[in-house]
């Protein structure tokens, strides 16, 4: 296992003065450390976004219905959304994923999405259980297969993007239970809710999280989460169990990598932070997680759109490692 004291002989070998490159010193530690190599690759890489419904939003959380859930999904797969722009420009592969429920009848977990709408959502957390735990473990499951999917291919960096409408309410609950911040600070306004409805989200954010009386076993996660959340956790799970770094998001995938860690400890130690979102409570999530972003842009939209804007910077700090001769090297 190399360590941090490993890598940082490593950079202070590098042709150039001790220190010279900055923050950008400090990425390609984190990026060594989480790859578990001196010289981490950084491709292929792949985004996998997983979607999913959430029926809190019948309780008026978001400006938004879930039909946009179904609508981004097809510009999503037109590459004309934000995420498969950035993912384009970048070099990145996506994949789509349905992490919806089908039912009833129980049918086979879609594992591709294929145009149709995304299969049905979570109950409404404001009145009973989001989800039961067989969907926690089918939604968990359907994480972990993507990411070992997305390893036997290859890819040797993974960032998980989610589309839902709704999910910034799940991922409040989330934090509100792991991260230690009160039902204020963990609501924000998601994709646009105004004050009023914030204030609303807020109360069943507090709500939620006082009836699990501070368990925060599966049992109580499933109680609060989404299913392309509980995908995303289950995502990280198995990117650890890999060794293969990820590349985190915003708010959402941090709720997602809060799970993770409470349910697999140690998923924590590939998990590379790319910004720090506008939802006033990912700092408190980013820092449960001892994670500091990359970027501070105050952006706020998901898809993996921020971890695909810090991606560049992890690129020039895998380069570092990989391409830079060293000063023994040039007889300096
Ligand atoms: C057009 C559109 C594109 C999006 N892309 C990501 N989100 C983001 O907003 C949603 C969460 O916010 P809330 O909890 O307030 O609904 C998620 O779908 C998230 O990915 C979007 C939202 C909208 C409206
Ligand atoms: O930070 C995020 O993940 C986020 C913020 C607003 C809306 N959707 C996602």
């Amino acid at each position: 296992m190399i360590t941090r004291d490993d890598i940082q002989v490593r950079l202070d070998s590098l042709a150039k003065p001790v220190g010279s490159l900055g923050r950008l010193e400090a990425l390609a530690v984190e990026l060594a450390l989480a790859s578990r190599a001196l010289t981490p690759l950084t491709r292929p890489r792949r985004l996998v976004l997983f979607a999913a419904d959430h029926g809190v939003v019948a309780q008026g959380v978001t400006p938004w219905p879930s039909a946009v859930t179904t609508a981004m999904v097809e510009t999503i797969l037109s590459g004309k959304a934000s995420s498969t722009a950035l993912a384009t420009a970048h070099g990145v592969d996506v994949r789509v994923v349905d992490a919806g429920m089908a039912q009833p009848p129980r049918e086979p977990w879609p594992q591709h999405f294929n145009a149709h709408p995304v299969a049905p959502g979570t109950a409404d957390l404001s009145s009973g259980p989001a989800m039961t735990e067989d969907q926690f473990d089918a939604a968990w499951a359907l994480g972990e297969t993507e990411a070992k999917n997305a390893v036997d291919a290859g890819h040797r960096l993974l960032i998980a993007g989610e589309m839902g409408i709704g999910n910034t309410t799940a991922a409040a609950c989330i934090t509100h239970a792991l991260a230690g911040i009160d039902a204020d600070t963990a609501t924000g306004s998601g994709a646009g809710a105004d004050a009023a409805m914030r204030g609303i989200k807020r109360d069943i954010v507090a709500a939620a999280v006082a009836r699990l009386d501070g368990r925060t076993d599966k049992a109580a996660l499933a109680a609060i989460a989404g299913f392309e959340i509980v995908a995303m956790a289950g995502f990280y799970a198995q990117a650890a169990r890999q060794g293969v770094p990820v590349l985190l998001d915003g708010y959402v995938t941090t709720a997602a990598a809060l799970i993770a860690e409470r349910l697999c400890p140690g998923t924590r130690a590939v998990m590379i932070a790319g910004h720090l979102s506008a939802e006033p409570g990912h700092q408190a999530a980013l820092t449960q997680l001892g994670l500091t972003p990359v970027l501070e842009w105050q952006m706020r939209l998901g898809e993996g759109s921020g971890a695909l804007v810090a991606l560049p910077l992890l690129d020039s700090a895998g380069a570092l490692l990989c391409d830079v001769a060293r000063l023994a090297d040039i007889g300096a």
